[in-house]
């Protein structure tokens, strides 16, 4: 191991920029123009692509952005990777995100320091292939495939070529997606097609999902799904050495570098054709089992405007009224988070001023989506769970279904009474809740379904891959169904589905930020101070007749009282605490806030702003 990824190492700061070269008429020519004969550390060399990158970045910014406000960041987006100095420290385990790589990419905004730039970005695709290479080590020292896809971001080109010649100048190949969505990313593990190359041994996705324009990262995939989060530690760690290491560079080991190749795949139509397929299967094969259908998407200027063109109208579906649907980093329409209010108001109104069967949203990434009816109801949170759990318990009766800690009482109910499944509340983070339904089916529970409120939503029959786009292809089976009995239905079918969901008059996240630097933390982390929180509530709630604590609950503590119920647990990556109530009415949950104040207001690092104003409202 030791010595394969010594291979690796010395093979990065080995950096010649060849594969720019090689890019796609996409690419203006200077952006390769850089003097390959000279010798400059593998730090120098990278600052001096970020520069190149920035003239670059300019010159399409027209093409890639639309307004002059967006091409006016875009410009400042390169400057700020590129004043990264050579001797600068990096502290690459602060980028880690869970399972996720995530980082501020685009300068310009105060108090948020560009962290993934160019050089950084080069450093992780490289140890990226030298941890991909050690897994397969079974397979001896081999060129790997990786492929690499963007979302919308104003930093993805940037990042895309950093990644790009990371993997190269390690002697891998690369095949770039260009805009992709996470999902199929995954997917192009799997996919069996010798012409283009496919299965590719790795996939790096470069997305920050729902996240500011400022932001970006990167997401990792094998064959056997998303990497956990000891994996990404490993990468970092390794990352980080590359990056130390690169000043040692010399001229005859510049001339003895491999490099990879890179060649461009429209993996987008491969992948969207499989969902294609999926639907017409559920329908007896009908070429156009959609035809009538009026349905409408809102990509919230992210990634997921393919499911326009090559799923919806291939299906025969109409598609007018659809928004937001052109990339665009800044996402200046809205949020494109099917968990935020003002995005599902955007795809609520495409729906009515349509006069649509169906509306369709996407997060950026498109690993998460959620749905509206034709008369306006969201089916997002709760009930994209409860209608996916109705779908999956048809197929599969009596099965387990695994979802976050933040559901509601009434889902369990309407899972275990209604659909006569088994809900089994797990915690929070789409990973936990995907790992936890495999793990229930390796120890004999059958589980198909893993599911999040925030719209991830993975299925054992799709590998267990959390595709925002294949959840609705589940929606679009089941009304394609329903039409060859009736082509007159909509989406009732699917809106029947959730009939005797029971839902909270009063549904709040509030959101308790820990000081990190108060004197009460007493030097200790805000994880021990949280976890301190958490006990103190636990014990206050044993004293209060009203309130009954959770007997089963995975993460933080789970009270029922007055109706409804509330959780108080840590945020999976900041100095936070969520507190979600739901109650029947306002004076219920105040209740169940005061419960919380009481327990919580002994400790002054954290702040109670937030929950004080929701208590006055
Ligand atoms: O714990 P929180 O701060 O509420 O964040 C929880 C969320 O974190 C990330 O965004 C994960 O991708 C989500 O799957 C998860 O739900």
């Amino acid at each position: 191991m030791a010595a394969l990824s010594g291979k690796i190492i010395q093979n990065a700061f080995l950096a010649q920029h060849r594969p720019q070269a090689r890019h796609s008429t996409r690419y203006p020519s200077d952006f390769c123009a850089l003097d390959t004969r000279s010798v400059h550390s593998f730090q120098e060399r990278r600052l001096r692509l970020a520069g190149t990158s920035a003239k670059w970045l300019n010159t399409i910014s027209t093409a890639w952005i639309s307004s002059s406000k967006q091409a006016y960041i875009s410009c400042n987006a390169a400057q700020g990777s590129s004043v990264v100095s050579s001797s600068a420290k990096v502290d690459f385990l602060k980028l880690q995100n869970g399972s996720d790589i995530r980082g501020v990419a685009v300068g310009g905004v105060e108090g948020e320091p560009v962290n993934l730039t160019e050089p950084v970005t080069e450093a992780i695709a490289s140890a990226f292939a030298a941890w991909l290479l050690n897994k397969k080590k079974a397979d001896g020292w081999r060129r790997l495939r990786i492929s690499v896809g963007h979302d919308s971001r104003i930093s993805a080109h940037k990042l895309q070529d950093a990644v790009t010649l990371g993997i190269t100048t390690a002697g891998h190949d690369v095949l770039q997606f260009g805009l992709a969505s996470t999902p199929a990313m995954f997917n192009s593990t799997l996919t069996e097609d010798e012409i283009n190359h496919l299965p590719v041994d790795g996939a790096i996705m470069i997305t920050a999902s729902h996240l500011p324009y400022n932001r970006n990262g990167l997401k990792f995939f094998t064959s056997a799904g998303g990497l956990n989060k000891a994996d990404i530690k490993d990468i970092l760690e390794r990352a980080s050495r590359i990056y130390e290491d690169s000043s040692h560079g010399s001229t005859q080991e510049l001339e003895q570098a491999s490099k990879g190749e890179v060649s461009n795949v429209d993996y987008m139509s491969i992948y969207a054709s499989d969902l294609v397929k999926a639907v017409r299967k559920s329908a007896g094969n009908k070429e156009k089992p959609l035809e009538g259908l009026h349905i409408v998407v809102d990509a919230g200027n992210g990634a997921g405007g393919f499911f326009v063109d090559k799923v919806l109208k291939p299906l025969g579906a109409i598609t007018t009224g659809s928004q937001f649907l052109e990339p665009d980093g800044m996402f200046p329409n809205h949020i494109p988070n099917p968990e935020d209010k003002t995005a599902m108001k955007a795809i609520t109104q495409a729906v009515a001023d349509n006069k649509a069967d169906l509306g369709i949203i996407f997060d950026t990434d498109v690993d998460r989506s959620a749905a509206v009816d034709s008369s306006g109801r969201e089916l997002n949170r709760n009930r994209l769970i409860a209608l996916m759990s109705a779908i999956v318990l048809e197929e599969h009766p009596g099965t387990t279904i695994v979802t976050d800690s933040v559901t509601s009482d009434g889902l369990t109910t309407f899972i275990e009474n209604k659909l006569g499944g088994k809900h089994h509340r797990f915690k929070r983070g789409y990973k936990n809740v995907i790992d936890e339904a495999i793990r229930l089916n390796t120890i004999g529970e059958e589980s198909h379904l893993a599911m999040e409120t925030s719209g991830h939503g993975a299925l054992k029959e799709n590998h267990w891959l959390d595709d925002g786009a294949y959840l609705m292809v589940k929606l679009l089976n089941k009304l394609a169904a329903a039409r060859i009995l009736n082509p007159n239905v909509g989406s009732k079918v699917l809106t029947d589905l959730v009939e005797g969901l029971e839902e909270a008059s009063v549904t709040v996240e509030i959101r308790l930020k820990i000081d990190q630097n108060h004197a009460d933390l007493k030097g200790g982390s805000f994880r021990d101070y949280g976890e301190a929180v958490l006990k103190h509530l636990e014990n206050s709630i044993s004293k209060d007749e009203h309130l009954c604590k959770a007997p089963k609950n995975y993460e933080g503590v789970r009270v029922s009282g007055y109706g409804g119920w509330f959780l108080l647990r840590l945020s999976l990556h900041d100095p936070v605490l969520p507190l979600n109530i739901e109650a029947p009415s306002k004076d219920d949950a105040i209740k169940l806030g005061l419960a919380v104040l009481t327990a919580v207001s002994e400790f002054p690092a954290l702040d109670i702003t937030a929950l004080n104003k929701f208590l006055q409202q």
